[in-house]
């Protein structure tokens, strides 16, 4: 599904306008001339989250299958909006779940993943977001969700750190209850 593409909201726009005025810049010098517009776009692309729904991202892509293994997808890449600082975060996202005969289209866990970033987020809620989704559409036997994120707030500013990634994990049922299924998982995505 493609974001919601609508005429950027002027209001937005507008407030665009009066944050360089307030940043001391000129809106109307001829490089930012068309900033508040691109940037009204862009933001509203960053949260075009909020303007979808699950069931909408699956359109009924959930097969019966008779097939109970693990399904892992990992290396989603993901951006998102830190909710404290409304700066980007982004990383990766590994995915696992053991169906109970019923597998998902393999391209809606990233259309899941993607959704639930393009909001204001923290990095727990997002994972636990994600894995819920997972957990309501499928009833697997487990689900787990493992995130990467380097986020910007900690880099470019504040305690300006470039090296630590935040990892957070959201496991259900059997990852949560069995530990060699868990360490399993943990090591097809490489993380001990
Ligand atoms: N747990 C968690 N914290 C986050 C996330 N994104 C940003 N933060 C943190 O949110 C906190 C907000 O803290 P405040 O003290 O209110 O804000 P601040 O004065 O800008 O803090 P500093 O970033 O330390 O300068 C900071 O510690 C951020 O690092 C996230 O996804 N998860
Ligand atoms: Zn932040």
């Amino acid at each position: 599904m493609k974001p919601k593409q609508e005429p950027p909201n002027p209001e937005l726009e507008d407030l665009f306008t009066k944050i360089i005025e307030n940043l001391g810049e000129d809106p109307s010098r001829q490089g930012l001339m068309k900033t508040p517009l691109r940037a009204a776009k862009a933001m509203e692309f960053l949260t075009s989250g909020y303007h979808q729904n699950v069931d909408e991202i699956l359109n009924a892509a959930i097969f019966e299958e008779d097939y109970d293994e693990m399904v892992i997808v990992k290396e989603i890449e993901f951006y998102s909006l830190c909710e404290h600082h409304i700066l980007p975060f982004w990383g990766k996202c590994h995915v696992g779940y053991l169906p109970r005969n019923q597998i998902i289209g393999l391209s809606k866990i990233p259309r899941i993943v993607d959704m639930f970033s393009r909001r204001l987020q923290v990095q727990e809620r997002l994972t636990r977001e994600i894995a819920e989704a997972l957990e309501t559409a499928l009833d697997p036997r487990g689900v787990a969700v493992v995130m990467e994120g380097q986020h910007l707030c900690m880099m470019a500013r504040g305690v300006e750190k470039q090296a630590p990634r935040m990892t957070t994990n959201v496991m259900r049922g059997a990852f949560r209850e069995d530990s060699s299924t868990r360490a399993e998982f943990l090591r097809c995505v490489q993380i001990s």
